[in-house]
């Protein structure tokens, strides 16, 4: 697996308090990763430590292999801070310009980005617009513009979809799928997390300055607790066969609730289908990102 981020017993401290301990982190080429945690969890540290804007107490780093303070690096690496202070006196294709140079690009390699840049994030037509006449989401949306006006290979995206409207947020997400499909990778902070249940392959739930789970998302959510299920008739037969998959309460109208056992959502399908009855629906319920991040945070923030 070639990592596009490493990082062992990674520490900062601040006056003597460390804000980020002993973090040890990977992140593959090309996965779209979440870093998740509360406020003042250490988030933002990390991510300026990765950056090469603030120097490690202690611990080692990589980033696409290299060092962080190597410009060669650098030059393949994105960044949309959270807070981004906008050249607001600049039209869209100038600021989009000045960031493009910034980041190493030619004039020749500018004037075929911009367009491209503005085009990916729904702003083209807009480029001649000064930025204080975007409204919060499109100067969002020309700040992730900006973060990935110099095809880099790794982006790091500060609450990218705060300030959007649902159909900004399904915009954005569609740009990360795309960023993921040509091989960039991405590394999300969020508090959304719904978004980053949608969006991401991994995750890692930070607090205090350390790590306290990172995994797959159906890994560390595991599988179903119970399903919502219709048929047209829950006949004698069938209620037999359930109740060798778990636990049935039936509510009426072929309507029920299947506390899971061993069996899985296909398992459960097919028994039904098998039985004759018509199956309408079939929700499975497991708890989602939000019922894990306030666990872990009420169970291991103060450790
Ligand atoms: N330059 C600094 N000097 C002193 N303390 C700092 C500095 N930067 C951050 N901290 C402290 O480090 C801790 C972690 O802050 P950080 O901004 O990394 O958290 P975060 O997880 O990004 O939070 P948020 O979600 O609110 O942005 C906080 O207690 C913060 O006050």
């Amino acid at each position: 697996m070639t990592l596009a981020i490493e990082t062992q017993a990674l520490r900062k401290e601040y006056r003597g308090r460390a804000v980020v301990q002993s973090l040890d982190l990977e992140v593959a080429q090309g996965e779209v990763f979440g870093f998740l945690g509360p406020n003042g969890a250490g988030k933002s540290t990390t991510v300026k430590m990765l950056l090469g804007l603030v120097k490690p107490t202690s611990g080692n780093l990589k980033v696409l292999g290299g060092s962080v303070e190597d410009a060669r690096v650098r030059r393949f690496v994105g960044f949309l801070p959270e807070q981004f202070r906008f050249h607001t006196w600049m039209k869209g294709s100038e600021f989009l310009t000045f960031h493009g140079r910034l980041a190493g690009l030619d004039a020749r390699e500018v004037a075929e980005r911009v367009p491209a840049a503005l085009d990916l994030v729904g702003l083209s037509g807009r480029g001649n617009d000064e930025l204080k006449g975007y409204s919060k989401g499109m100067l969002q949306r020309v700040g992730l513009a900006q973060a990935i006006i110099h095809n880099p290979k790794l982006v790091f995206l500060d609450e990218p979809t705060s300030a959007l409207d649902p159909i900004g947020r399904v915009e954005v997400r569609n740009i990360i799928h795309s960023l993921k499909d040509s091989g960039v990778t991405v590394f999300l902070n969020s508090h959304l997390l719904s978004e980053v249940e949608q969006t991401c392959d991994r995750v890692a739930f930070v607090n205090g300055g350390k790590i306290l789970q990172a995994g797959k998302i159906d890994d560390l959510l595991g599988p179903p607790k119970f399903l919502d299920v219709r048929v047209d008739k829950l006949s004698p037969e069938l209620l037999m066969k359930l109740r060798k998959l778990g636990t049935v309460n039936a509510s009426g109208g072929g309507r029920f609730r299947l506390q899971l056992g061993a069996a899985d959502v296909p398992d459960v399908a097919s028994t039904i289908v098998a039985s004759g009855a018509r199956l309408f629906e079939l929700t499975p319920h497991r708890p989602d990102l939000e019922d894990l991040f306030v666990r872990l945070v009420q169970q291991g923030g103060d450790k």
